[in-house]
């Protein structure tokens, strides 16, 4: 037994002292590698990095859930000017601001930085609570335009997981039994199923002639050959209908949820919008209601709601690049594989380019669109990235908004509702309102 415990003990200290050395030399690693190395002969942006690892995940994160960010931002550029650095998630990253940040990101120059990386149910409702409504509608409507599915089981199955595995995106990635992590890992497996049968299905039509291959995306995506006459790998495809599914959703729902809330508390813009569409009924009576592009190119006034909404409101507030390679912008070096970040926010809010720009008025977006400066209005981004979805959220956008508009008046169960960051401003008891028909269109 002596002999034993001895020998347990004279291993343990050898162990421990392994241990701390290895854990030591990795720190001291990591803080060559991450913090003095990049800063070796190079003139980087001004700003602290922060602390180890967690750099200032905190202070950003907390301000984005208090819908602080812009205000966030505008201390760092007051304090530090348009180009300032800080550690992400663990990333050292610049983040970028301003008309010419926007265009060194956005233009197609050589920059060294490359990108990184979803109503009938309303009838007889009394209340009804806006944002998940609306969330839903427009995962529906991305799952019958764009995957051309219809109502049942399998809709339904891909709304629920996906719910699921869009929470875990921003969880601490803790792969036990019962964390947020692992259920959305399983919902994510449950997605890539779904479409893994959806795509079989999709082969089988477009062979047997019952579908042409611009059907829907999945036919697409299916019939694409690259020039050897290579189909793309079924992992290729998933992961595009994934991307579309994540790119589409939330993003037209929080600009219709802006909208709604807009036209309970504001009755100018309200009565405006409600002529607007009025007369686009009347323009519709012709061809028994049905709205064609004609139509919706006559809702200039509602669209220009729409962009003064996304400009207090942007649906994305930013997104991330990676400097590729060692480059450098406004005098300030940005070492290779560092994160770039770009902030819808900041040309958005300023005075030089939208006067008074804490103020809602619709009517800039009607005088000022020629005139704006380009790289300054960027709710969708801009240049080769610009997303390629902006006009079927404008489209989707306008027939929502023209058929809410034109059946129901509604006014907020909560007047001072507050908002949340979900990490896009979010009313937090998800806008209640109470619904009354419109009977005189
Ligand atoms: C109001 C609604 C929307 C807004 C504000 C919006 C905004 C954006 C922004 C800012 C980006 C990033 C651009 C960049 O990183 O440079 C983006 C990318 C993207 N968007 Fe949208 N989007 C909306 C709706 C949609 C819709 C409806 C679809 C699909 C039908 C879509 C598909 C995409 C895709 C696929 C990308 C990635 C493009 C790429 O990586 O090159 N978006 N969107």
């Amino acid at each position: 037994m002596e002999v034993n415990f001895r020998h347990e003990d004279s291993t343990f200290v050898p162990e421990i002292t392994t241990l701390i050395l290895v854990t030591l030399v990795t720190l001291l690693a990591g803080c060559w590698r991450y913090r003095v190395y990049p800063q070796l002969g190079r003139k980087l942006p001004p700003r602290k990095l922060g602390l180890p690892i967690v750099g200032e995940s905190l202070s950003f994160f907390k301000a984005q859930k208090k819908n602080l960010v812009a205000e966030w931002m505008k201390k760092c550029t007051n304090e530090y000017g348009p180009i300032f650095k800080t550690s992400l998630i663990g990333s050292n990253a610049v983040i970028i601001t301003g008309q010419a940040g926007n265009r060194f990101i956005f233009s197609d120059s050589d920059s060294g930085i490359a990108c990184n990386q979803p109503a009938s149910e309303l009838n007889g409702m009394e209340s009804v609570k806006v944002a998940p409504l609306l969330k839903k509608t427009a995962f529906k409507v991305t799952c019958s335009l764009l995957y051309a599915l219809s109502e049942g089981k399998e809709k339904d199955a891909l709304l629920e997981n996906f719910a699921i595995a869009l929470k875990g995106i921003r969880c601490v990635p803790l792969n036990f039994p019962g964390t947020l992590y692992r259920k959305s890992s399983i919902a994510r497996a449950r997605i890539r199923n779904l479409f893994t049968q959806l795509i079989a299905r999709k082969r089988r039509e477009l062979e047997e002639g019952k579908v042409s291959s611009h059907e829907d995306i999945i036919s697409t995506l299916v019939s694409l050959r690259d020039e050897d006459g290579k189909p793309l790998l079924e992992e290729e495809i998933i992961d595009n209908l994934i991307t579309l599914m994540i790119a589409s959703h939330d993003t037209i729902a929080i600009l219709l949820i802006h909208f709604v809330r807009l036209l309970a508390r504001d009755a100018e813009i309200c009565d405006k919008v409600l002529q607007e569409q009025k007369k686009v009924v009347k323009a519709s009576e012709g061809s028994g209601g049905k709205l064609s592009r004609r139509e919706v190119q006559m809702m200039k006034y509602t669209w220009s709601v729409a962009q003064e909404i996304m400009r207090l409101t942007p649906p994305v507030i930013g997104n991330f690049r990676r400097a590729w390679r060692d480059t450098r912008f406004d005098g300030f070096d940005i070492p290779k594989g560092w994160q770039v970040l770009w902030v819808t926010s900041d040309t958005h809010l300023d005075d030089k380019i939208f006067a008074e720009p804490e103020k809602i008025d619709p009517s800039r977006f009607q005088t000022l669109t020629k005139s704006m400066p380009p790289y300054t209005y960027i709710p969708f981004g801009a240049g080769q990235r610009i997303c390629p979805g902006a006009e079927f959220a404008r489209v989707e956008a306008l027939l929502i908004i023209h058929y809410l508009i034109t059946t129901y008046r509604w006014t907020e169960e909560i007047p001072d509702e507050p908002m949340i960051a979900d990490p896009i401003p979010y009313p937090a008891m998800g806008l209640p309102v109470k619904l009354y028909s419109r009977n005189n269109i």
